[in-house]
């Protein structure tokens, strides 16, 4: 009886145990129909962490606390920017034009610092009006250094400008969600640089869609072509066969900028459109990333959703991001209709 009554609380038991797993099946099935995993892939510097800093602008903002923050990360990439100019004039043995600004060079060797100091602001104004400094400043840096008055006031706060333009690459990967359309889309930030790109694994699954971004005017540089090349294995890569993948061609403005005085040509020799024309660069460089879209066996590229964008404008952001939205949510109800 005994037996009896203990195999009878088994099956019970076993139903019980059935009936919770498809209870606990239905709710996972219902979280993971309820999100939506984008990951943001590229290169390093190429703007993913800009694009995902306008969307947090889009959907809530950065409260004063948070904006507070990246105050002090602001001074010390100031100070970085001072100590690379300051040490790749050494390097190519090209003094400071006016002799008296040697002092407040040797003031910026890449110690860490929590705040530009007077000295530093003194020195930093002195070598800015100095000629031999003013062809070693890159963009981001322009912008702080053509601002620096109002960052170094005691009562800082940076704007959403401010923190836009900041330089830090990610290290590890990055979550940030939000719901729109009853969907909670969950985007993943990665580093870029080759170091990080070994962590991109960890976010792999039940992914619905990828947003690579490309920069539009690295194409002087080595970098353009290691871009292609990892768009190409973003899109063949097996993991990824059924996700959509949506390609951002970002900085715009730099490109349109460059094209002046950098010719195409010169990196891209089969390059055939209009010299200093920002469309024709651009229609050249999306080709040489849809050509990538090609399947090698069947020659039918894949489908591909590419953009021009300028991550620092927010308006160009959000006009794009509703477009994309859409298209990740048609993706994503495709994919678990069938749930
Ligand atoms: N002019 C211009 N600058 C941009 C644009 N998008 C991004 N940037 C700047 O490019 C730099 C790098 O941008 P990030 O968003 O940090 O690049 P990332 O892809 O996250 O780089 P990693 O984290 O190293 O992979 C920052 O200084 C941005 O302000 C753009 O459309 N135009
Ligand atoms: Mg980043």
């Amino acid at each position: 009886m005994d037996r009896m009554g203990d195999s009878f609380s088994t099956v019970e038991e076993h139903i019980a145990i059935n009936k919770k797993i498809n209870q606990l099946l239905k709710e996972d099935k219902k979280v993971i129909q309820s999100q939506c995993k984008i990951l943001l892939l590229g290169t390093g510097d190429s703007g993913k962490s800009t694009f995902l800093k306008q969307l947090r602008m889009i959907h809530g903002g950065f409260s004063e606390e948070q904006r507070r923050l990246y105050a002090k990360v602001i001074h010390q990439e100031i100070f970085k920017a001072m100590s690379r100019i300051m040490s790749g004039m050494r390097v190519e043995n090209s003094p400071c034009a006016n002799p008296k600004n040697k002092i407040y060079s040797q003031m910026f060797n890449y110690q860490h610092i929590d705040k530009l100091n007077e000295k530093h602001i003194r020195a930093i104004h002195h070598l800015l009006a100095d000629e031999a400094f003013k062809h070693c400043t890159e963009d981001s840096e322009k912008y702080f250094f053509k601002n620096l008055d109002r960052i170094t006031t005691e009562d800082y706060i940076p704007s959403f400008q401010d923190i836009l333009h900041i330089q830090s690459p990610t290290t590890g990967i990055f979550e940030y969600s939000f719901e729109a359309q009853n969907i909670t889309f969950r985007f993943f930030d990665v580093g870029g640089k080759k170091s990080e790109r070994r962590k991109w694994i960890h976010c792999f699954e039940n992914v619905s869609a990828i947003i690579y971004i490309a920069s539009l005017s690295e194409y002087d540089e080595n970098r353009m072509r290691e871009s292609v090349a990892l768009f190409d294995t973003v899109v063949h890569f097996p993991f990824f066969a059924e996700c959509k993948i949506i390609l951002f061609l970002n900085k715009t403005d730099k490109l349109t900028e460059k094209i002046q005085s950098s010719d195409l040509k010169t990196y891209f020799p089969e390059f055939e459109g209009r010299r200093q024309n920002a469309q024709d660069a651009m229609l050249f460089i999306r080709k040489l990333y849809q050509d990538k879209a090609l399947c090698q066996e069947t020659n039918i590229p894949r489908n591909v959703f590419c953009q021009y964008i300028c991550a620092i404008n927010t308006t160009n952001v959000i006009e794009l991001f509703n477009d994309v939205k859409d298209i990740i949510c048609e993706q994503h109800l495709k994919e678990y209709k069938t749930l």
